[in-house]
């Protein structure tokens, strides 16, 4: 059954709003292999692209998808960093514009302290991504593309807010398919009723909508907040969504479907080197079988198992894989531990 239909006459597969930010992952190739250790210690870093809906722009272009980045970076050799890889990938940079007052693209160090245990400490002042306003919004643009991807952090402060609930009302007049990834990140709010206001504005308008349980309590808490994924989904459902992508870390994830259905999924079991990135794959590898017309628990499976490939390397943008290396892993994992490994 397809649950969503995507305007085939478009040029771009995809545009991504939101943020854009450079990772500092402790380093670790096959010359210099730095062990987990407290951040403190650790001397080499290595650099990467990096932020969520950066990171499944990627994730997407390397699955052979046409992909446009709506953002802003700043006018240093960093934002130019940021431009030459997305250029190199295929990625359409168009509209990807410099800040003019010196702000900064955002610097996150990752601390790799065990398979269980990450964090990020993350430099945010004077911030490149949130200053995309209003005027970078280009309707002709958002014409060119089957679906928007509107990244939650996008909506914590204006401009980026205004800019951000302007592509959404483009894309809704123009037969642009809106997928929201709630990717909370809460040293970007000042309150959580901020938080569920503008989520929620974003959510009633999204035909696909994906979050983790507690990104979709932060989006309703004003409106009630307890609600069972269940109630969640109906909720949604009533609006725009078609389908809704509720994750629970390592228990698992589900996605519901307007007809009433629900399709379970479990992640591949992986030695991780870190809990991010997880989402990003989880995000590349599910639009990616959505866009195929592929059953969505297969879509679910090929997003699960392209998740723990990303948790399992040293970041969260490189190293996302390309179509046949996520169907050979699946492979090889259901040769290990049995054709059900992931499918609940
Ligand atoms: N340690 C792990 N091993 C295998 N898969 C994982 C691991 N941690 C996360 N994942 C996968 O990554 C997905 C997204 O992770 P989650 O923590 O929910 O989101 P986010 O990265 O957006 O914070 C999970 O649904 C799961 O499939
Ligand atoms: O920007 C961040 O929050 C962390 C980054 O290191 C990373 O690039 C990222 O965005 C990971 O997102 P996730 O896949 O949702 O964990």
């Amino acid at each position: 059954m397809e649950y969503i239909k995507f305007n085939e006459a478009r040029e771009l597969d995809l545009i991504l709003l939101g943020r854009v930010a450079i990772d500092f992952n402790p380093a670790y190739n096959e010359q210099v292999k730095e062990e987990f250790k407290p951040l403190k210690k650790v001397h080499m870093f290595e650099k990467f692209v990096g932020g969520s809906p950066a990171n499944i722009a990627v994730g997407v272009t390397r699955h052979g998808m046409k992909a446009g980045f709506l953002g802003k970076v700043s006018d240093d050799q960093f934002g130019e960093f940021v431009v030459d890889y997305f250029n190199e990938q295929g990625i359409d940079t168009s509209h990807i514009t410099k800040c003019k007052n010196g702000e900064k693209l955002g610097l996150t160090f990752t601390e790799m302290l065990s398979s269980s245990e990450s964090s990020i400490l993350m430099y945010r002042n004077c911030i490149a991504d949130l200053q995309l306003s209003v005027e970078d919004i280009d309707e002709e643009y958002i014409k060119k593309a089957k679906a928007i991807l509107i990244s939650g952090t996008a909506l914590a402060e204006s401009p980026s807010r205004e800019a951000a609930l302007k592509a959404v009302m483009l894309a809704k007049r123009n037969d642009v398919r809106i997928i929201f990834d709630i990717d909370y990140r809460a040293y970007n709010w000042k309150n959580t009723d901020e938080l569920s206001i503008y989520y929620s504005t974003v959510a009633k308008e999204a035909d696909i909508i994906m979050g983790s349980r507690e990104e979709f309590d932060l989006t309703e808490k004003l409106i009630k907040p307890g609600m069972t994924d269940e109630e969640s989904a109906a909720l949604w459902q009533g609006y725009h969504a078609a389908i809704v992508v509720i994750k629970h870390g390592m228990k698992g994830s589900t996605a519901y479907t307007r007809d009433g259905q629900s399709f379970s999924i479990k992640p591949f079991p992986v030695e991780a080197r870190k809990g991010f990135g997880g989402g990003d794959g989880y995000g590349s590898g599910f639009l990616y079988g959505l866009y195929q017309g592929w059953d969505i628990i297969d879509c679910l499976e090929f997003g699960s198992a392209e998740a723990s490939m990303m948790v399992k390397s040293n970041n969260c943008s490189d190293s996302l894989p390309t179509p046949e290396e996520v169907h050979a892993f699946i492979k090889e994992e259901k040769e290990k531990f049995g054709e059900m490994i992931a499918r609940v």
